[in-house]
């Protein structure tokens, strides 16, 4: 059994950094494991243009511990009003992505996009500029049970969108079904998946049997386990249409220990043994480079890392709660045992 692992630096295509006194605590631990994150623009007040997403990539940096050189990778956050003018402004400064959520589907989603179609010339543009969509891929009708929000996306929103826009590069992003492995397969090219490592790992049993345990409750909600074993074949399988992507999330303890708590996992801390975690379950670690290191960049059509990191074969024990500013949080999987641990400095 090796004990040892030494990986290409991998990124996070999909984390929240928040803002404010949240960065202070939450860019650290990501800049520690990754060497770039796309960073997602659901702010409380959402990054819908590229002269906003420039000052938040300061704020971001300041965060950063001084030696790092970690690099956030910044998105643009769609609403009814977005204008193709938008995207050839944010292509020029360096953005390299928009995300879609449809209004009211997550956390910070009220100013969301309310028709895709009308936001054909904006993805025409997305298209020709080169820049990625990013998506929240669940439908918001009261009427769509929330277990089958994913699967109806897909046929009104995905399959429309791919074919009247072959050339644009879309990411569904933390699939959570069967159905969305399945469309990813059945899609020819320019369509990728990130998968969480809550999905990974776990499953709504962890959710709902015993008691409610709110610091596994996300968006899009944790499924049967069917779909569980689903996503770990998927992510385990070397297929590079399926990549890292934490969505990280943070939400202060008493905001998820609420009568209407908040959906979210914070996964950054420990992310890479987490991930480590799953694939060794699976019986897949030789898999685990390609899908947290080298099919992210390559989807996204940016250079792989060069440089290494290490995790050790030492198990420990993920902390109980964490400090997140005058508050504090409960990472995702508080209190399991994790057999992989990242060393801190760089082999
Ligand atoms: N995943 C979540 O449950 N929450 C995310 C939003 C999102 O990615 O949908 C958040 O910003 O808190
Ligand atoms: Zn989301
Ligand atoms: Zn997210």
């Amino acid at each position: 059994m090796t004990d040892t692992l030494s990986l290409i630096r991998p990124d996070d295509w999909h984390v929240h950094l928040r803002d404010g006194d949240l960065l202070a605590s939450v860019v650290p631990a990501t800049a520690r494991q990754f060497a770039r994150a796309i960073v997602m623009p659901n702010l409380q007040s959402p990054i819908t243009t590229t002269q906003m997403a420039l000052a938040y990539r300061d704020r971001i940096l300041a965060a950063c511990p001084a030696e790092s050189t970690f690099e956030p990778l910044m998105t643009l956050y769609l609403t009814d009003m977005t204008t193709a003018e938008e995207i050839g402004r944010a292509r020029a400064a360096g953005v390299v992505a928009c995300k879609l959520y449809p209004a009211g589907a997550t956390t910070n989603s009220a100013a969301g996009v309310t028709d895709i179609s009308r936001l054909y010339p904006v993805l025409e543009a997305m298209a020709t500029e080169g820049l990625l969509l990013l998506v929240h891929g669940e439908v918001t009708e009261h009427a769509t049970d929330i277990f089958d929000r994913e699967k109806a996306f897909i046929d009104k929103v995905m399959m429309p969108v791919r074919q009247r826009f072959p050339e644009l590069k879309i990411v569904f992003e933390h699939i959570t079904t069967a159905d969305a492995v399945d469309f990813v397969k059945d899609c020819p090219d320019r369509l990728g998946a990130t998968i969480t490592p809550q999905h990974l790992l776990f499953n709504r049993n962890d959710m709902l049997v015993g008691g409610i345990r709110p610091h596994f409750f996300c968006l899009p909600i944790l499924k049967r386990r069917s779909h569980q074993e689903a996503l770990v074949t998927a992510a385990t399988s070397g297929d590079p249409r399926f990549f890292l992507g934490t969505d990280s999330a943070p939400h202060a303890r008493h905001q998820k220990e609420s009568a209407c708590g908040c959906a979210g996992c914070y996964s950054a801390w420990s992310a890479l043994e987490l991930y480590a975690e799953a694939f060794e379950r699976a019986g897949a670690l030789d898999r685990l480079e390609g899908f947290a290191s080298f099919f992210g960049p390559d989807f996204y059509g940016l250079p792989r890392n060069r440089e290494r990191v290490t995790l050790k074969r030492e198990p420990w024990q993920l902390p109980a709660v964490l400090p997140l500013g005058e508050s504090e949080i409960v990472p995702l999987g508080a209190g399991i045992t994790l057999s992989w641990k990242l060393a801190d400095s760089p082999a």
